[in-house]
């Protein structure tokens, strides 16, 4: 198989997928999203760029946001919300941060594979994105990927399907959007 043949059949994979969402778990984070005060987010590794993203469309939307470990990423307060991406929902810095934001009073919403992880079990709002990965203790799905290649690309898609919802719900345009974008670069 060539290259072009591979990528086609990732995105017929992530096709198939996709109707493993459910619509009410997506909901209840994008009203999490809109009644946050400050939206604080972290992921590991591929994980964590999608996440990364996902914030910067987010502050494109005019939210208060800030990636976790960032020298400029504040103190969180109640009212918060803090946002992780974690494939497997044990990756032991996320633990960490999801303990931490409980104990503060934060809101704590996780984008995971596993709704029995230990992140997901002290979470607010629980997200499941189909996927597979070595890390589980249980694959219901089978991936022609490698690892947790199939949950960290359908979270970056997933992110990008949010804010369009989160565009139409708060009359955000391109434009305004466009604005907001950064001329540091
Ligand atoms: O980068 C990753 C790895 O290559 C697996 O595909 C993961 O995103 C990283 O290890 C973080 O893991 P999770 O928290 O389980 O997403």
């Amino acid at each position: 198989m060539s290259v072009t043949q591979h990528t086609q059949a990732i995105i017929e994979e992530l096709l198939s997928f996709v109707p493993y969402e459910r619509e009410e778990e997506l909901e209840r984070l994008v009203h999490a999203i809109l009644q946050a005060k400050s939206i604080f987010l972290s992921g590991a590794g591929r994980s964590g760029v999608a996440i990364r993203g996902f914030t910067n469309r987010l502050l494109h939307l005019g939210l208060s946001v800030h990636l976790v470990g960032e020298i400029s990423c504040p103190r969180t307060a109640q009212g918060d919300l803090l946002i992780l991406g974690s494939g497997s929902g044990t990756t032991s810095s996320l633990v960490a941060l999801a303990k931490k934001a409980k104990s503060n009073g934060v809101t704590l919403a996780l984008l995971t594979m596993d709704n029995e992880s230990e992140i997901a079990q002290i979470a607010d709002v629980v997200v499941v994105l189909p996927g597979v990965s070595p890390k589980l203790k249980e694959n219901k799905l089978t991936s022609i990927q490698p690892m947790g290649s199939a949950f960290e690309q359908l979270s970056f898609l997933t992110y990008d399907g949010i804010i369009l919802e989160l565009m139409a719900r708060m009359e955000e345009t391109n434009e305004t959007m466009h604005a907001r974008h950064t001329d540091m670069e």
